[in-house]
């Protein structure tokens, strides 16, 4: 993909009170670009959070939430914190562009609009955005398996925490490691490890259904599977579903003594947050597990509430 097609087919949200400023940054970001609009900053921000456009074109003056408002919230907001906003006003003055720079903006552009310098700096801003987001992701992803890495996990762990205590529900995490690895290499060879890892992962991540459920390599021959908002029921049955989908793979381990095809062991651990529990202690409860799994036999899920 070139820089130019990295600017192309964004999803770009104008923000103005006047329908007549819209219409025009509408036609002028149509052929390149889906344009979605919002007449207030409370919509605005209705729209950031559900639909997460790649940009915001973002009116300064606007009555009930102005545009340095709408960009403080935007920040403030998990979903909507990194997408780029370029304030579009009337306002000529220096410390109106600083200002609007200080609330988090990442350009500036002046009524009455120029076409061309509108799309330019919205190609600017998107190619800019992209990178980030390329990046972001390579920093957030396991290179052998393409499933999320330790470091995305611990984000996102503390994020699901502090959502479910808000909800007064309950979260899950499942560990899981692989059996007889080490055998596994040692008769196999390392790419053939390397290929394991890879089945097995993918096996795991079919086993995950909702969008919100995340799964982790944890380590070497370890992953890690996150699910917000369930007891240890549903986790149960999803843990199952993992023994049945990686049995299913029928991938030959003759050395292992559990089994003559690959197969994993888990700990299954939920608990509802509050001021006694903690992430850490969610996954810990889930290690003891994973060991006892293996202690007791392998090819096997042991699961509890905390
Ligand atoms: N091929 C491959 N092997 C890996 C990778 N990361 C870790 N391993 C191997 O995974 C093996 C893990 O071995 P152990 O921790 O002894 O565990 P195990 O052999 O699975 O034994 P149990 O967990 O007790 O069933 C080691 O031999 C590591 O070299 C990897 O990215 N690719």
């Amino acid at each position: 993909m070139s820089w130019t097609d990295l600017a192309k087919n964004g999803r770009i949200l104008v923000v103005d009170d006047a329908m007549e400023n819209i219409q025009i940054l509408h036609h002028a970001l149509r052929e390149e670009h889906d344009v979605l609009f919002a007449l207030s900053g409370e919509k605005a921000l209705e729209i950031a959070n559900q639909q997460q456009p790649d940009l915001i074109l973002l009116d300064a003056v606007m009555p009930g939430m102005d545009g340095y408002e709408v960009c403080a919230a935007l920040r403030a907001s998990p979903r909507a914190r990194d997408i780029p906003v370029i304030f579009v006003t009337a306002l000529t003055h220096p410390e109106d562009e600083t200002r609007a720079l200080e609330a988090g903006a990442v350009d500036f552009i002046s009524k009455p609009f120029n076409v061309a310098v509108v799309r330019a700096r919205v190609r600017t801003q998107l190619t800019v955005k992209r990178q980030a987001d390329a990046m972001r992701e390579l920093t957030l992803t396991d290179a052998l398996t393409g499933v999320a890495n330790r470091r995305s996990f611990n984000e996102t762990i503390d994020s699901e925490w502090r959502r479910c205590m808000r909800a007064h529900v309950s979260l899950s995490v499942i560990l899981m490691d692989i059996d007889h690895f080490k055998l596994y290499n040692d008769a196999y060879g390392h790419q053939a490890g390397d290929a394991c890892l890879q089945q097995v992962s993918a096996a795991m991540k079919r086993c995950a259904m909702r969008p919100s459920d995340l799964l982790a390599r944890y380590g070497g021959e370890e992953f890690v599977l996150l699910l917000p908002q369930e007891e240890q029921e549903g986790a149960e049955r999803v843990a199952r579903r993992i023994l049945d989908e990686v049995s299913a793979l029928h991938i030959e381990h003759r050395s292992s003594s559990v089994s003559h095809h690959v197969t994993v062991s888990m700990g299954s651990a939920s608990m509802k947050p509050g001021p006694e529990s903690s992430p850490e202690l969610l996954i810990r409860s889930a290690d003891t597990l994973l060991y006892q799994a293996k202690a007791s036999g392998r090819n096997r899920y042991l699961a509890a509430s905390f």
